[in-house]
């Protein structure tokens, strides 16, 4: 299906019903150059995408069905907006495999669609170089299924990378006699503690120690609204982006 000069961006949403695919469809409808060609949840058919003429899908599903996902839309030659967690680097190595015969797709994952999260990040990383001991403390609602966060695990690793840039090691802490995951789990060798709350949405904070000061940044999501304008924006760009683009902070112009 050929779309013409003013014509909406045709896209297909998987995991429509969840609660961020809820979000998707009501702001790609919303938006005037994009209009939901096919709204997909476990109980339908990814052949909906293609009978649509879906031009770009976006995943907001289960890390267990994610990559079947993506495996048909590369396939199908549709472009795809990723924010479904659970990405290795094994599973990026093989995305990247199923890109290579279609040098025009474009696949972005970010691990967190909301610009502040995404802000948060940078700052980290800029704060990263100076500090002996960082820390990350995230805190989701209780319906959430992988710990830590794919926020949390994007974050330690571009804080790992700058501290090893900056040759820094691990800090140093007296613990020595703990209960199993009393002080969390090592991601980078960063310490992420995760929290699951009711009440919650998606919250992260970065802590960094120095002798006689800390540095605390921190985001919040309040309302999943916090994650359209960024999903809004990929759908417009993987267009226009061919490979594999990991990181929302890649497509703002930060
Ligand atoms: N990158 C970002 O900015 C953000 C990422 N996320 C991530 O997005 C993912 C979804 O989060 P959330 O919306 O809260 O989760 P939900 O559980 O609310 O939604 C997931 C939806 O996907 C459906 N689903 C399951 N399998 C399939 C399939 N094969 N095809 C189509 N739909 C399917 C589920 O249906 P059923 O219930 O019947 O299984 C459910 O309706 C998580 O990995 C989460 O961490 C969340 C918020 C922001
Ligand atoms: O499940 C969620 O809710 C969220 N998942 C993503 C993550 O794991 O980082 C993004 C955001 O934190 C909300």
């Amino acid at each position: 299906m050929t779309r013409g000069e003013n014509d909406p961006i045709r896209v297909g949403v998987l995991g429509a019903h969840g609660q961020m695919g809820t979000q998707v469809v009501k702001a790609v409808t919303a938006a005037p150059d994009l209009t939901v060609a096919a709204a997909i949840d476990s109980d339908g058919a990814l052949s909906e995408l293609t009978d649509a003429g879906a031009e770009v899908v976006v995943d907001f599903t289960r890390p267990n069905v994610v990559m079947d996902n993506l495996r048909f839309a590369t396939e199908h030659g549709i472009h795809a907006v990723v924010g479904t967690t659970g990405f290795t680097e094994e599973r990026l190595d093989t995305l990247r495999e199923w890109l290579r015969p279609h040098p025009e797709l474009g696949v972005l994952i970010a691990p967190n669609f909301a610009l502040g999260a995404v802000l948060a990040m940078r700052f980290a990383v800029q704060a990263a170089r100076y500090y002996e001991s960082v820390e990350i403390v995230e805190l989701h609602h209780n319906r959430k299924a992988d710990a830590p966060s794919g926020t949390a695990a994007h974050t330690a690793a571009l804080i790992g990378q700058a501290r090893r840039e900056a040759g820094l090691k691990p800090g140093a802490d007296a613990t020595t006699s703990e209960l199993d995951g009393a002080r969390g789990a090592l991601v980078e060798d960063v310490r992420v503690h995760s929290v699951r709350l009711p009440g919650l949405v998606a919250h992260e904070e970065i802590l960094f120690g120095a002798p006689g000061e800390t540095l605390t940044v921190r985001h919040d999501s309040l309302d999943r609204v916090s994650f359209m304008p960024g999903v809004l924006v990929g759908v417009r760009e993987v267009l226009r982006r061919p490979g594999l683009t990991v990181g929302l902070e890649n497509v703002l112009d930060l």
